[in-house]
């Protein structure tokens, strides 16, 4: 059996990935920044880029703690608009699998992150070696969803045999976490997810849920460290070694 990484072996490996997506960057163009531990490290890298004036760009960020980040890191930031279509979106993943279907929400943030996933031209995905999953589903799967509409959900989702959990708030653990949109977050405890296409159409009919955590055909390119190597992912292609690989946006 593989030996499970370190906490300091996978930040070392996150900040593989993060680094290693600097090479996806390219001046002029406007980004989209995700949300979370790995996303945090790729901000803070293309911030010293920016400083040091080896990129010129813009961003728009996937939660207001990145939005934090990004500003605290000298990365000029505009407000979404009519007609915007982003270059680049780079965020984590929560699990990932070699189609690059994954599960995105452990933070919370995952509402403006599939916004953005959505409205860029190429979404690269960074993740160490525990994310990449035969089969998703043991990462429990969140969702955004409007508080009125919540016992409704909570009893759809069990029919869809994904034991619900209302996360809370790791500040005030009798309270229930609320999203950057003051809506609340559920944990779907499915174990596996065997056809997460056919999930999210049923969770997409649920009213009140407002998003889910699978994002589908969207991730473009993987970054997924493991060790001292960075590999890169595409939908149904083998994975290649960084150095070799040419397909940048
Ligand atoms: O809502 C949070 C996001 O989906 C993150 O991208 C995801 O949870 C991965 O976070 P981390 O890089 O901290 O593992």
């Amino acid at each position: 059996m593989k030996a499970t990484p370190s906490p300091q072996q996978l930040k070392h490996e996150k900040q593989l990935a993060a680094e290693a997506a600097l090479r996806w960057v390219r001046s002029g163009m406007l980004l989209g920044l995700g949300s979370g531990s790995t996303a945090a490290l790729f901000i803070s890298q293309l911030g010293a880029a920016v400083r040091a004036g080896q990129y010129q760009i813009q961003a728009v960020a996937t939660s207001l703690a990145s939005e934090a980040l990004a500003r605290e890191a000298g990365i000029p930031l505009v407000e979404p608009r009519r007609g915007m279509r982003l270059d680049l979106t780079v965020d984590g993943a929560d699990e990932l699998n070699t189609e690059l279907q994954l599960v995105k929400g452990g933070g919370g943030a995952l509402l403006r992150e599939k916004v953005l996933a959505t409205a860029a031209d190429y979404l690269l995905i960074l993740a160490d070696s525990t994310k990449l999953v035969p089969q998703l589903g043991r990462f429990p799967l969140p969702l955004e969803v409007v508080p009125f509409a919540l016992p409704w959900i909570l009893d759809a989702v069990a029919e869809l045999e994904g034991k619900p959990v209302v996360r809370m708030s790791r500040q005030q653990p009798t309270e229930p976490a609320r999203t950057d949109q003051g809506n609340l977050l559920v944990d779907c405890h499915f174990q596996s997810i065997p056809d997460a296409t056919s999930l999210a159409r049923h969770l997409q009919q649920i009213p009140g849920l407002v998003e889910h955590g699978l994002f589908l055909g969207l991730a473009r390119a993987a970054l997924v460290a493991q060790g001292e190597q960075v590999l890169v992912y595409t939908p149904g292609a083998e994975p290649q070694s960084l150095p070799g690989f040419s397909a940048f946006p």
